[in-house]
């Protein structure tokens, strides 16, 4: 159990009255929602379990919206051998699995080939069926942590040059795929995960040893006794602690400054464009925000925000929630005022945000509103509760620049003060350079990914 997990004295729910009625007796924290494990949701898997007669569950890599990840020995090789192994909720295991894109786009005329230097392509796909339902299951490589908060690179003693690398592989990911005609759709940092050094060779016992032994936490019924309930495991298990073993003087070695783009789900072919994009906010480019424009440039549009979070491990446009409003604020501060009609007429409620003209130096100007109240002094009556806190009081960044110049951070819980590292005054103004070419409003002036590979950042 975790220290969080062994200082919580009453069990934990994480809602009302769940369907299955069980808990966790610990901290929630990186784990699956326990009311997931019932018909339709997650299959029930402890370790030491064997999937499919052949896949041996050693420890949990993490969990998302659908799915869990396990690392599993594969008992049919005759050397120790590991994969990640993905199971899909049984709800989601039906042919719109996202997963089963890479498929379809295969048979679009996707070549495997030329993507497997860049992305987690799978290697086994089968179906388990178990008391929640049918669970479509695929194993993949085994990555490591994800790009953006690499602690044993900040570390050392100059990230910037294995950060910059890892955003050339990236763009280089996205410019092989675009060149096949593919837009990947949900192109973030969460979906792009850091290669690790080959694990095949090492006992499961050593393999414990270097990246940690699994820590659970019970699960059970209302009452606190044991559940009988064939759908849920009787614990939950804590995905490996990457930041633990990239602070070990083992695990250091292990997670390398690779990068690996793991998921298709939101891919489509360019010739028919979906209309809604799976992305997060945080990602979402302007047109795609404000007019449901989708396209090649909702990926490049990402593709800045990404490089960004990889060189700096802060995230560039940064909002509390997923308002959009708050959203395009923080866009504004940074790259100033929206082409037309966005600024007059699409995008309703700018006028309680900024002034209609930008300053002489081209910044847009905000309004001024009560702070305490979020109504602004315009006259306009549209304010409520919740908006986005004036953006006056919080000392934003006004440019690309100034968000650059706060250089690398990752917060780390083994490291109080987190990790900090200064970024060249030349490599901000290159960056800048670059970003401010990804970032451009118009989706047709970005730069595309393959004349992005050809800019001065990454021949720095
Ligand atoms: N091949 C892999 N190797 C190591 N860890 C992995 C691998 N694939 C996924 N993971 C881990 O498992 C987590 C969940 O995986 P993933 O994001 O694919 O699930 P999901 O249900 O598709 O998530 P989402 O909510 O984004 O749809 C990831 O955040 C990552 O930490």
């Amino acid at each position: 159990m975790t220290d969080t997990a062994s200082m919580t004295s009453l069990p934990y729910t994480d809602g009302e009255a769940e369907g299955n009625g069980l808990l966790v007796d610990g901290s929630p924290s990186g784990l699956e929602r326990i009311h997931d494990y019932e018909p339709g949701g997650h299959h029930p898997v402890h370790l030491g379990s064997m999937l499919h007669d052949r896949y041996k569950v050693i420890h949990k890599l993490g969990s998302g919206g659908y799915a869990n990840v396990w690392l599993c020995q594969d008992t049919l090789s005759k050397m120790p051998k590991y994969c990640a192994l993905k199971i899909i909720m049984a709800e989601g295991s039906t042919g719109e699995c996202p997963e089963l894109r890479i498929n379809q786009l295969q048979d679009f005329g996707l070549d495997p080939d030329s993507l497997s230097g860049h992305f987690c392509l799978p290697l086994d796909q089968f179906e388990i069926n178990g008391p929640n339902g049918l669970h479509y299951a695929f194993s993949y490589p085994v990555l490591g942590p994800r790009v953006s908060r690499l602690i044993n690179i900040a570390n050392s003693e100059d990230p910037g040059a294995p950060l910059r690398k890892m955003c050339l592989q990236v763009t280089q990911a996205m410019s092989t795929l675009h060149e096949q005609g593919i837009c990947h759709g949900d192109f973030r940092p969460a979906n792009i995960l850091a290669h690790i050094l080959r694990l095949d060779h090492l006992s499961e016992d050593d393999l414990l040893t270097l990246i940690g032994r699994p820590e659970t936490v019970k699960v059970l019924a209302a009452s606190g006794d044991e559940h009988a309930l064939p759908g849920a495991p009787h614990y939950l298990v804590y995905p490996i602690d990457w930041d633990k073993v990239a602070e070990s003087i083992t695990g250091k070695d292990l997670i390398l400054a690779k990068a690996c783009v793991t998921d298709f789900g939101e891919s489509f072919n360019i010739t028919e464009p979906t209309e809604n994009l799976g992305i997060p906010q945080l990602y979402c480019s302007p047109e795609y925000v404000l007019d449901r424009k989708v396209g090649l440039g909702c990926d490049l549009w990402a593709l800045g925000c990404t490089l960004f979070e990889i060189r700096t491990g802060r995230r560039l446009f940064d909002t509390f929630d997923d308002d959009p409003d708050e959203y395009l604020c923080k866009v504004a501060m940074i790259l100033g005022k929206m082409p037309e009609p966005w600024w007059s007429e699409v995008w309703e409620a700018r006028k309680q945000f900024f002034k209609d003209d930008a300053d002489e130096a081209g910044k847009v100007v905000e309004v001024q509103r009560d702070v305490n109240t979020g109504a602004s002094n315009s006259g306009n009556e549209q304010n409520r509760a919740g908006w986005p806190q004036p953006v006056a009081v919080q000392q934003e960044p006004r440019s690309l620049q100034d968000s650059l110049s706060s250089g690398l951070f990752i917060g780390s819980r083994y490291c109080p003060d987190g990790i900090h590292r200064a970024m060249p005054k030349e490599e901000i103004d290159i960056f800048s350079d670059l970003l401010s070419k990804l970032l451009v409003f118009c989706p047709e002036d970005r730069l595309t990914a393959s004349q992005a590979l050809e800019h001065q950042f990454f021949k720095v």
